[in-house]
C-alpha cells in the first residue's frame, strides 16, 4: 500500500484480495451511540459493530477492515496494527489517544483521527460536578442518608464561593471548567507552560508556576494529557507543597497524580478530599485508594452524557466516511488537515506529485539526498502539505511497500532526507505547476508537471528537457543522442520484443544533442529488452518506468 490513490481512497471503492472492488470496511470495537452504525451505512460503508473482543480475537478479525472507530476500551498496539493490513484509519470517539499506538500506526501509514471538542463541555461538567462532590461530600452524604442515619452533624462542607481553582492544563477542556468556576464566583489560577499571557487575559485567569499553584490553591483539577512531561504531575513531592486541606480533582488521565501518596495525603489530612474519574490502571476495580475518608471516584464517566456521545459517534463516523470516501483529513494525529471540500481539489495534484515523485525515485534511486516541493500558480492557493506528503510517497515507494502519505513525512525524516516547500503566487509559464527538484551528489535534478483542464496529470518538464506526457502504467525512459534514425531503431527493437507502443513522447536539449524519449508500453518491459536498448547506438540512459 505505497500510497492512497484514487482506487484506494476517494471512490467509495476499496480492493479485496480477488481485486474486485468492494466497499471500504469499518469496524466498530467499542460501545458507541448506534448513530455512528447509522452514518456508515448511509454514507455506503459496510459497518460490524463487535464489542468486548479479548486483544487476540481483535487481531484476528482486524485484517478484514479499512477502518476502526474507538473509544476508550480498544487498545490500538502495534502487535494489533501488525495483523491489520487493510487498516487505512483509526477514529477515537473522544479525545485521549493513549489508547493507540501513534507511533506504530504512523509507521503502518494509518492515519489516526480523534474528535477533540465533542465531549469536552461533559467532560468539564464533571469535573465541576465532582469539585461540588468534595465540597459538600455527597457521595458519604447519600450513603449515609440511605443507610438511614441522618448524621446532618457528621457532613459540614465548604463553599465555592471566592475560593482559588488551580487548573493545571487550560487547554480544551480546563478552559471551559475556568469558566464554569468563574460563574461560580471563583478564583482560577493555572499551570499550563503552553498558555498565553493573552489567552490567560481572554479567559479571566491567571497564569502562575506549578509551585505558585500548590501553594495557593483550595482546589486543583487536571486537564492535561498523559505525557512524559506530566506523569505524576502530582507526585508525592508536589502533594507535600499544596496547601493544607486541598480538594484534587482528575477527570483527565491516571498516571498524573501518585495514587500511593494521595492516599496518604488524605490519610494525613494534607489533603481534605480527593476525587477520581481514572485511574493508572483501567478499568480499576481495586485500588487501595477504595474506602479512604474523603475520596470520591467515578468509573471513566466523564465523557459518558447523551450528549457527549451521540457529538463523538456522529462526528468519528463523518470523519472517517470522509477519509474513507473522499479523503477528507479532519483531526488527524498524525497528518495535516485536508477539508473533504478541498480533498477533491487537491485529489488530482497528490496524483500529480505522486508521479512527479515516483519518477524520480526510479531514475535516480539512491542519489536523492534532498527535494525540494514547489507550487506555483493555482497551485499555490492549496494547502500544500498533502502535495509534499504525496511526493514523498512516489520517491520513496520506489523502494518501500509501506510508505504512503501518512508516514511519508515521518520516514523522510528518519531517512535525513531535506526536505523544502516553496509557494510562487504568480503562475510562470503555466497557469498551475508542481517542480519537484531533487539534490544528488551529482547536482540538481528536476522535473516539473501541470493538470490539463484541472484535472489530468501531465509531465512538461524532466531534467530540463520539455516534454509533455501522461505518467502512468508502463513507460521507457530513454536518453540518446538526437541522430536521424534512432526512433526507427527504438520502434523495431519494442516490435520485435512483442512489446506495442500506447504513447510516444520525445523532447530534446538542441538539435543533434541530448533528446529524451518517454514511451508508454502496454505490458512491463523484460530486462532483457532494457539491455537490448541500452546497446542502440547512441543510447546514453534506459530505464523501465512503473506508475
Ligand atoms: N475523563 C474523561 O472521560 C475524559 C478525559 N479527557 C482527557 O482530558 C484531558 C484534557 O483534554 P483537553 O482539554 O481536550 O486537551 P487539550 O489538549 O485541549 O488541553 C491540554 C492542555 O494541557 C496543557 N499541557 C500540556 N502539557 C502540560 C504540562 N506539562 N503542564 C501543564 N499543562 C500542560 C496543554 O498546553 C493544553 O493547554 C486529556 O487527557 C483527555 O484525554 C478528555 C475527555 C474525556
Ligand atoms: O470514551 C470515553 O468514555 C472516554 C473519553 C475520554 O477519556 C477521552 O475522550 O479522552
Amino acid at each position: 500500500m505505497p500510497f492512497y490513490t484514487q482506487e484506494q481512497l476517494g471512490s467509495g471503492l476499496r480492493r479485496n484480495t480477488e481485486h474486485q472492488m468492494t466497499q471500504p470496511k469499518v469496524l466498530i470495537s467499542d460501545k458507541m451511540d448506534p448513530r455512528a452504525a447509522a452514518i456508515f451505512r448511509e454514507r455506503g460503508i459496510q459497518v460490524d459493530e463487535i464489542t468486548g473482543k479479548t486483544p487476540e480475537e481483535l487481531a484476528a478479525i482486524i485484517g478484514d477492515y479499512d477502518g476502526l472507530a474507538i473509544r476508550s476500551s480498544t487498545k490500538a498496539t502495534a502487535k494489533l496494527l501488525d495483523q491489520a493490513t487493510n487498516l487505512k484509519v483509526i477514529g477515537r470517539a473522544g479525545i485521549g489517544v493513549d489508547n493507540v499506538d501513534i507511533p506504530a500506526a504512523t509507521a503502518r501509514g494509518i492515519v489516526v483521527m480523534n474528535t477533540p471538542f465533542g465531549n469536552s463541555i461533559t467532560t468539564a461538567e464533571h469535573a465541576i460536578a465532582l469539585m461540588f462532590a468534595l465540597a459538600r461530600q455527597l457521595p458519604e452524604a447519600d450513603a449515609s442518608t440511605q443507610a438511614g442515619k441522618w448524621e446532618k452533624n457528621r457532613f459540614m462542607g465548604v463553599e465555592l464561593t471566592a475560593k482559588t481553582l488551580g487548573l493545571i492544563g487550560a487547554g480544551n477542556i480546563g478552559s471551559i471548567v475556568a469558566s464554569r468556576a468563574l460563574g461560580l464566583k471563583m478564583k482560577v489560577i493555572a499551570f499550563d507552560p503552553f498558555l498565553s499571557p493573552e489567552r490567560a487575559l481572554e479567559l479571566g485567569i491567571e497564569k502562575v508556576e506549578l509551585d505558585q499553584l500548590l501553594a495557593r490553591a483550595d482546589f486543583i483539577t487536571l486537564h492535561t494529557p498523559l505525557t512524559d512531561q506530566t506523569r505524576g504531575i502530582l507526585s508525592r513531592e508536589a502533594l507535600a507543597k499544596t496547601k493544607k486541606g486541598v480538594r484534587i480533582i482528575n477527570c483527565a488521565r491516571g498516571g498524573l497524580i501518585d495514587e500511593a501518596a494521595l492516599k496518604d495525603a488524605l490519610e494525613s489530612g494534607q489533603v481534605a478530599g480527593a476525587a477520581l474519574d481514572v485511574f493508572e490502571t483501567e478499568p480499576a476495580t481495586a485500588s487501595p485508594l477504595f474506602g479512604t475518608p474523603g475520596f470520591v471516584s467515578t468509573p471513566h464517566l466523564g465523557a459518558s452524557t447523551t450528549e457527549a456521545q451521540v457529538n463523538v459517534a456522529i462526528q468519528v463516523a463523518e470523519q472517517m466516511s470522509d477519509f474513507l470516501l473522499l479523503g477528507g483529513v479532519t483531526n488527524a494525529i498524525n497528518m495535516p488537515s485536508l477539508s473533504a471540500e478541498e480533498a477533491p481539489r487537491l485529489k488530482p495534484y497528490m496524483a500529480l506529485a505522486e508521479k512527479l515523485g515516483r519518477l524520480l525515485g526510479q531514475v535516480l534511486g539512491e542519489q536523492v539526498r534532498g527535494v525540494s516541493i514547489e507550487v506555483e500558480g493555482a497551485a499555490a492557493q492549496l494547502n500544500q502539505k498533502p502535495i509534499t506528503g504525496a511526493v514523498l510517497a512516489g520517491l520513496m515507494g520506489t523502494y518501500s511497500q509501506t510508505v504512503n502519505m501518512v508516514n511519508a513525512p515521518v520516514l523522510a525524516k528518519e531517512r535525513g532526507l531535506d526536505v523544502k516547500e516553496i509557494r510562487h503566487e504568480r503562475e510562470g509559464d503555466y497557469q498551475t505547476l508542481v517542480r519537484v527538484t531533487a539534490s544528488t551528489p551529482g547536482g540538481e535534478r528536476c522535473v516539473s508537471g501541470t493538470l490539463f483542464g484541472n484535472a489530468a496529470p501531465r509531465l512538461v518538464d524532466i531534467f530540463g528537457v520539455a516534454v509533455e506526457a501522461e505518467l502512468g502504467g508502463h513507460m521507457l525512459y530513454i536518453v540518446n543522442n538526437d541522430t536521424p534514425g534512432f526512433i526507427g531503431k527504438l520502434g523495431t527493437a519494442l516490435g520485435q520484443a512483442g512489446l506495442n507502443i500506447a504513447t510516444f513522447n520525445l523532447g530534446r536539449r538542441a538539435a543533434g544533442g541530448e533528446a529524451v524519449a518517454l514511451v508508454a508500453v502496454d505490458d512491463p518491459v523484460p530486462a532483457e529488452l532494457v539491455q537490448q536498448l541500452c546497446a542502440l547506438d547512441g543510447v546514453r540512459e534506459v530505464v523501465p518506468l512503473n506508475f
